[in-house]
């Protein structure tokens, strides 16, 4: 492997922008359980909810599943050798509940929870701090059965497994997201199902989403209460800033729709303790089952909010009538903009514009983000490095905005690069590449790109300035 510290991929720039970083500012990268481990069927693993989908005709890319993965789940040595070599100061990485549970409750199996012992304990070890998501979308298929997050009981299942991981890690994690962007478990998933478990039902979508949340402030004290007292405990949504087209009032309506059904359907629960008003009359749904004392659990205090950004949302009004919320129409590709594979628009202010929005209207202590990256047409020629030079300058450019979040007052203390490695990306299967280091699947060589040295040098160029 090429000297993963030769900071040649640097600008004088790059150097003063690592520089421009506080002491203390943690500088990461995250996966997912479903997306990178493998090992689907092994040493007791049940099944989850993105297998049966990924079994289903149709529903992932050319059929693509998780099975194998990046195969991590045999490669624990050589990943977390791999993230010490980046020179990385977190790991944020998720637990398989259905390693854990495999029925979803009850019987536990400890050869799961061995797996995350080892992982945890190889991380430490290297000096590399773990930053644990409790739920990464594989919910146990027989719970889905059951219902799943539509079902209330749900909730109360998750916190259990929660408590189960705390348990056993409580003593050397410290850092717990209970879950990862209940948006879209809730509207990918159950509201127009191109997500697992595949369910075509907005008011679904709407339920789905109260129980996930009653789930994280179910969980929260039961993590609280198994892990060390400086132990930090947060949640990760997915959030976009929201611009507006012109000044037209339809568009300033239409932009106030959009941010409520984007960011604010959970942000308001979580952080105000109440859902934003009109926001169920502005999807044309009922309220969801809501339940006395569901909102102050709900909005248990956190430590930490997890954001994870990857695009904006530009909004352009109807003029003939009032969309639903999450019918507002956004403005098509911009002739000057640039994309990446997913079809986002690249456009670093709106990581940097999120970030100060967050801070002015919510109340939070700490911000991380929790991911962000960008997925580009990587190819390998079988020797040397990857060239991915639009995610060099997307790292730089969002990672620029960070410093600028910062310096405005931003509560930002940290950041993770979606993702160490390419992976499984959901009903986009393998053809879509997050990733700073390359997966050969064929062989599994792990190649790690022009963006994974670059970011090695960025992250070596803070820690010499501190
Ligand atoms: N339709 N539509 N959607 C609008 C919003 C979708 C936002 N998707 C994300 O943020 C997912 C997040 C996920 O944690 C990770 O597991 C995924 O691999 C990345 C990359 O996709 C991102």
């Amino acid at each position: 492997m090429q000297d993963i510290h030769n900071m040649s991929q640097l600008t004088s720039a790059d150097l003063e922008l690592a520089r421009a970083f506080p002491e203390g500012f943690l500088w990461g990268a995250a996966t997912a359980s479903y997306q990178i481990e493998g090992g689907a069927f092994e040493d007791g693993r049940g099944s989850s909810i993105w297998d049966d989908f990924s079994a289903t005709p149709g529903k992932v890319f050319q059929g693509e599943n998780g099975n194998v993965a990046a195969d991590h789940y045999h490669r624990l040595a050589e990943d977390t050798e791999l993230m010490s070599s980046l020179g990385l100061g977190a790991y944020r990485f998720s637990i398989a509940w259905p390693r854990i549970l495999p029925e979803g409750r009850g019987a536990i199996n400890n050869a799961g929870l061995d797996f995350y012992d080892r992982l945890v304990d190889g991380l430490l070890a290297k000096g590399i701090t773990p930053y644990v998501t409790l739920y990464h979308w594989d919910l146990p298929s027989p719970l889905q059965q059951e219902g799943g997050w539509v079902k209330r009981e749900t909730a109360f299942a998750y916190a259990d497994f929660a408590e189960v991981v705390a348990k056993r890690l409580g003593d050397r994690v410290t850092n717990w997201i209970t879950l990862n962007e209940p948006w879209c478990s809730a509207y990918l998933g159950y509201g127009i199902g191109i997500h697992a478990p595949g369910v075509q039902d907005r008011q679904a979508a709407l339920d789905a989403g109260h129980h996930l949340m009653l789930g994280h402030g179910l969980a929260v004290p039961r993590i609280r209460a198994h892990s060390a007292p400086n132990s930090q405990v947060g949640i990760t949504l997915n959030l976009a800033h929201v611009y507006a087209n012109d000044e037209r009032p339809e568009t300033q309506r239409d932009v106030a729709l959009a941010d409520a059904f984007s960011n604010r359907w959970f942000l308001d629960p979580i952080l105000r303790g109440h859902y934003t008003e009109g926001f169920f009359e502005q999807l044309g749904l009922n309220a969801p089952p809501v339940q006395d004392g569901d909102l102050a659990t709900i909005s248990t205090p956190i430590d930490f909010l997890g954001v994870n950004n990857y695009t904006r949302l530009l909004v352009k009004g109807n003029t003939e009538r009032i969309p639903l919320a999450d019918q507002v129409s956004l403005v098509a590709p911009i002739p000057s903009a640039c994309y990446t594979e997913m079809g986002w628009e690249v456009y670093p202010n709106g990581l940097r514009d999120l970030l100060l929005r967050l801070t002015k209207d919510y109340a939070v202590s700490k911000l991380y983000v929790t991911e962000n990256g960008a997925a580009f047409k990587d190819a390998w020629n079988g020797n040397g490095h990857v060239s991915d030079p639009r995610r060099v300058d997307y790292l730089r450019t969002h990672i620029a905005g960070l410093a600028e979040a910062i310096q405005q007052g931003a509560p930002l203390r940290g950041y993770f690069v979606w993702s160490l490695m390419d992976n499984f990306e959901w009903a986009e299967g393998y053809s879509k590449r997050f990733g700073i280091v390359y997966i050969d699947y064929p062989t599994q060589k792990r190649v790690v790109k022009e963006s994974g040295y670059w970011y090695a040098g960025l992250l070596k160029a803070f820690n010499q300035a501190h």
